[in-house]
């Protein structure tokens, strides 16, 4: 087993994966990312690209291809380690906002300092901060029944990045917003991963994710392609429109 190139923050090789019920989801997909990078997966619904990233950051096991964090051969670590340096090195973003109940705005931000040993007053201050970078600073003491599902995803990302993980991990990140605000939302987010050397893997159907990320990686029933010609919105026969070059 040998370990992936040093400049390389996440690396997989020969990646397959089938769910609990048989359903194959990715089928040898090898790929490279490189620290402080902006990946941005994308592909059709069912394509495998929220399996991809479950994979990477260790919410599932691996048990056939090779996934690396570093030096940290992901694939052969039980589920407390990788929970460990899943808590400690990554954060994920999910495409609906899922916060604390009992804590106001700030108190969900700042929750993730905090669980690594920063102080409450410290992780207040940073959490605000976030909070006004993602235009809901005046949301800071609601609690989320309060807030709108897209204010609840300011903070959800407010959350994931206040931390300054190794790697963000981002499924449809901008998929509960107004399309008008997805461009500044992902902006604000690239832009600070980007400031803060943080490697963030996003995963998204908008075309605006992949202008804004350093490179693309799409998907097609499991499988790396490099190009992908979806349908139109008037083919009717979907998927099976696409054409695809490996
Ligand atoms: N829990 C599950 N059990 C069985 N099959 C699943 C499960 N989750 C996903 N699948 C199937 O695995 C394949 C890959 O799904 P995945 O969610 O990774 O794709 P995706 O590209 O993220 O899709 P979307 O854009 O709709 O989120 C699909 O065929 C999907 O139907």
């Amino acid at each position: 087993m040998e370990a992936p190139p040093d400049n390389d923050v996440l690396w997989a090789r020969s990646l397959h994966f089938r769910h609990p019920d048989g359903s194959p989801a990715l089928a040898g997909v090898s790929l490279a990312v490189r620290e402080g990078e902006i990946l941005a997966v994308t592909g059709p619904r069912g394509s495998g690209k929220t399996t991809l990233l479950r994979c990477l950051s260790g919410l599932v096991p691996v048990r056939m291809g090779e996934v690396w964090f570093n030096s940290t051969p992901l694939h052969t670590l039980g589920p407390m380690r990788r929970e460990r340096l899943r808590r400690d090195r990554f954060c994920w973003i999910d495409p609906a906002p899922v916060l604390v109940p009992e804590l106001n705005a700030w108190e969900n931000v700042a929750l993730p300092l905090m669980l690594r040993g920063a102080g409450r007053r410290r992780a207040k201050i940073a959490a605000l901060e976030w909070l006004e970078r993602l235009d809901v600073g005046d949301k800071a003491r609601k609690r989320p029944y309060e807030l709108q599902q897209a204010e609840r995803q300011r903070v959800s990302i407010a959350r994931a990045l206040v931390p300054a993980p190794t790697v963000l991990f981002a499924d449809e990140p901008t998929a509960p917003l107004h399309h008008a605000d997805r461009t500044q939302v992902l902006r604000t987010l690239t832009t600070a991963a980007r400031s803060h050397a943080i490697t963030v893997v996003l995963a998204s159907h908008d075309p605006g994710a992949a202008a804004l990320a350093d490179r693309t990686l799409a998907l097609l029933d499991g499988r790396r392609v490099s190009t992908l010609h979806l349908p139109d919105a008037n083919d009717t026969e979907g998927r099976a429109a696409c054409s695809l070059s490996v």
